[in-house]
């Protein structure tokens, strides 16, 4: 076989956690010391060779690279700082003599130490994946150390499998890195393109020494907003890399470049895009034709000799496929470039989890409808086959597809007729409440709470206590009753502990909700939950999305009892504690049969009647979490306003229905907020805490400049560390806070809730949280009265 024949289907990366999440438990045992690291070895091992074995029984070839070897033990950009020994300075002293990042050091860049923090972890394009941010400097030495990669294909080979190595493309990797600390102003990591590249060229030559045919390099950075200028640096990089046949003597591997996660819009204008990356001599290269459009054919003429590899099979979603519409976008694109189309996949694998088969708890009308890793490997296969022997071939996989569309089209939880019925008639009116000015005056009357209200976040710790009593309650240990009774005892004693503290605004703990969104799922009607659906979401962490396939109801009240008995137990005011409509969509696996929009109107009404029924029990303040508000933020500039705008409107629907003097608060973290200002400012919340410790009170400066004005909490304790803040360290923040949002608008609060930290540190925490915030007032009072 020539090196340039690309296989004729393929997927870009499957699902590295395994089917019982054998990965996690191998790591996280080797990081407790319970295993040796050849354990944890023998482990990945035995788990790279159970996905190949998979892959080939599912009909993926073991001898044309159509298999990609993506093995991650922790994630993908960090395993290309590994093979690039791009460490950055504060953590020179973790290389090996020849610069080489062994496990531990590997981890330790993961996980940080006791003197150090780890690399910052950011959300992978508009997905809720998390990859390890690369700190690159103007002395950063890139090396080719791609032996971990090198020897899994080895490995393989000598089992009788050709792999297709997996790396982040050079100008991605760069791309997704920030400058590191003490870099010059103006310092921009791609200005080290040309090392880096030259470090990628030894890497390819490893990877060709150990046997690799075919090479795939990820560069979805080339659909983001930045991506079109980056396309001449794209075709400058893929020139040295792909520019010579041979290095050293040795064939070169062929080279895939991947782009999922948009459209690679720019395929079209010769010498840019896609195209520009042909001319650069790349073999394949591939497109995602669900988030991005089906290339022209005059498009596809201009990449001449190089295979484009067409995502066709949706990686980020769970819906089975439609087999005949697939199969006529792939025929069209054949019937203009014979011979030169394969089938794939529109990103790795890794958003969605292994086989529906393993799923025994969902409703009988939805396994039908679904198609997880194994299922979309079958797909792929299929349309393949349906390609080149004629759709006649795979009439019965089309059929099946057809079928499963006319089945949930027609199923009657699909279109539920009084939820469109509502929607249809909904009024400006719906998304609109009183001025601010009025809300303010009527809602400062109701609550009469001192300056610088203090609140927080919503959970509080979830001890090993709570999570017992969950899983014992879940498996039929203790009663229904018994479990209540349990929780209620968790909120009276999180309650007490508040007004201990001399917190303003207190929170019931949110010990009944296992996952923000997973609560609101299992209590609205037009959701299932899996029982093995995991997602990995960063390293080891997991998440298990559950699946929005049908028009949203809510059918009872569920919030309200547990809000009441928290409020009977004080004369503070207690919050009730929601989810909004974009988090709620953003992590879970949303119908893909309607607008996002639309959905999000229906989860919309949902909390808009619980929220009703909170009111009507007595709640004066209600919070709507947003935290995913801007992780759905489209890529591309030119597709944020029509987002901002549903995305706005639907967290305003859920609102809008209260009384004046019901406060509404929502909460923000997890991303910084500085570009949606804007967006947040839309919601018209009466108050909106969010993520600020971490970076410094950076967003207050944001808000101030933007001239946000509503009620503020920028969050004064940093919850992702088991640190304590002094209460010096606390005051300072509040006095920065208070440079930039006036006084009457400003609340105290963390960063997010406290459900991942243990009560040692959550108590002293919050006591000087407290504590600075009496010393701030005594400080504005002195200020008024000198
Ligand atoms: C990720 S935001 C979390 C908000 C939620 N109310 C909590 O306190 O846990
Ligand atoms: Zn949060």
């Amino acid at each position: 076989m020539s090196t340039t024949d690309f296989p004729n289907a393929t997927i870009l990366g499957y699902p590295r956690i395994g089917p019982n999440r054998e990965l996690k438990k191998a790591v996280e045992s080797y990081w407790k010391g319970a295993s040796t690291y050849a354990e944890l070895n023998a482990a990945a091992e035995a788990l790279q060779d159970r996905t190949i074995d998979r892959l080939v029984e599912l009909g993926l070839s073991a001898s044309d690279s159509s298999i990609p070897a993506d093995f991650a033990l922790y994630d993908q950009v960090l395993d290309t700082t590994a093979a690039l020994g791009a460490l950055p300075t504060r953590f020179a002293d973790l290389a090996g003599t020849d610069g080489e990042v062994d496990t531990d050091a590997y981890f330790t860049l993961a996980r940080g130490d006791k003197e150090r923090q780890p690399l910052e972890m950011t959300k992978w394009f508009d997905t809720n994946y998390h990859y390890l941010v690369p700190e690159i400097g103007p002395t950063t030495t890139f090396r080719a150390l791609a032996d971990r990669l090198a020897g899994i294909v080895q490995r393989q080979s000598a089992r009788g499998n050709t792999l297709r190595p997996v790396l982040v493309g050079p100008v991605t990797y760069l791309l997704l890195s920030k400058p590191e600390e003490g870099a010059p102003e103006g310092f921009d990591p791609l200005d080290r393109l040309d090392d880096a590249v030259a470090a990628y060229r030894g890497i390819l030559a490893q990877l060709a020494a150990a046997g690799a045919e075919w090479v795939q390099f990820d560069e979805p950075g080339l659909v983001t907003e930045r991506g079109s200028a980056l396309v001449p640096l794209a075709e400058k990089a893929y020139a040295a890399l792909a520019g010579d046949k041979e290095y050293d003597g040795v064939a070169r591997p062929s080279l895939l470049v991947t782009t999922g996660y948009g459209t690679a819009g720019d395929i079209a204008a010769p010498g840019s895009g896609l195209a520009a990356l042909a001319a650069a001599g790349v073999e394949a290269v591939h497109a995602d034709l669900i988030r991005g459009e089906v290339p022209a054919a005059e498009q596809l003429a201009a990449l001449g000799e190089t295979r484009f590899v067409a995502g066709v099979v949706d990686g980020r979603n769970i819906w089975r496929n439609d087999l005949a519409a697939s199969l006529r976008t792939l025929v069209s694109l054949e019937a203009s470039v014979p011979g030169t189309i394969s089938v794939a996949t529109t990103t790795s694998l890794q958003h969605v989890p292994h086989d529906v088969a393993l799923e025994q708890n969902l409703p009988e009308h939805l396994p039908g409808w679904l198609a997880f890793a194994d299922q979309k490997v079958a797909e792929v296969l299929t349309l393949s086959k349906g390609l080149s022997a004629g759709s006649a071939a795979v009439e019965a996989e089309i059929a099946a597809s057809d079928a499963a569309i006319e089945h949930r089209a027609s199923f009657a939880g699909t279109r539920v007729e009084s939820v469109r019925q509502r929607q249809a008639a909904l009024t400006e009116q719906d998304f609109t409440r009183a001025p601010s000015a009025v809300r303010d005056e009527a809602q400062k009357a109701r609550l009469g709470l001192p300056d610088l209200p203090t609140t927080t976040i919503g959970s509080f710790p979830q001890t090993g206590e709570v999570r017992k009593a969950r899983a014992e309650f879940r498996a039929g240990k203790i009663t229904a009753d018994q479990y209540d009774e349990f929780l209620k005892a968790e909120i009276a004693r999180v309650v007490e502990l508040q007004e201990g503290l001399g917190l303003d605004v207190l929170v019931h703990g949110e010990p009944e909700r296992n996952d923000m969104v997973q609560y609101f799922a299992e209590n609205f009607d037009g959701f299932s939950e899996t029982v093995n659906g995991w997602v990995q979401s960063y390293g080891s962490r997991c998440t298990r999305p559950s699946i929005l396939w049908g028009d949203v109801t809510r059918p009872e009240a569920f919030t309200v009892p547990w809000t009441s008995y928290a409020q009977s137990l004080t004369a503070k005011p207690m919050k009730g504690m929601l989810t909004g409509p974009v988090t709620i969509l953003a992590w879970s696996f949303v119908r893909n049969d309607q607008p996002l929009g639309e959905t999000a109107d229906q989860v919309a009404l949902a909390l808009r009647d619980e929220i009703a029924d909170l009111e009507e029990a007595g709640t004066a303040i209600i919070q709507v979490d947003e935290p995913a508000l801007r992780e759905l933020l489209p890529l591309r500039a030119a597709d944020q306003p029509a987002y901002l705008k549903w995305s706005v409107e639907s967290f305003r629907l859920a609102t809008s229905g209260v009384r004046t003097d019901t406060q509404i608060h929502t909460h923000l973290c997890y991303s910084e907020f500085g570009e949606v200002i804007a967006g947040i400012d839309g919601l018209a919340a009466d108050v909106t805490s969010i993520e600020a410790a971490r970076s410094k009170m950076e967003v207050a400066a944001d808000l101030a400049e933007f001239g946000f004005g509503r009620g503020v909490g920028p969050g004064v304790y940093d919850i992702h560390s088991p640190r304590v803040p002094s209460v010096e360290e606390v005051e300072s923040l509040i006095q920065t806070a208070v440079a930039s949002v006036p006084v009457p608008q400003l609340w105290i609060n963390p960063d997010c809730g406290l459900k991942t930290r243990a009560y040692e540190e959550t108590v002293e925490s919050l006591r000087n949280v407290v504590t600075a915030t009496e010393s701030a007032r005594a400080a504005l009072l002195a200020d008024v009265t000198a």
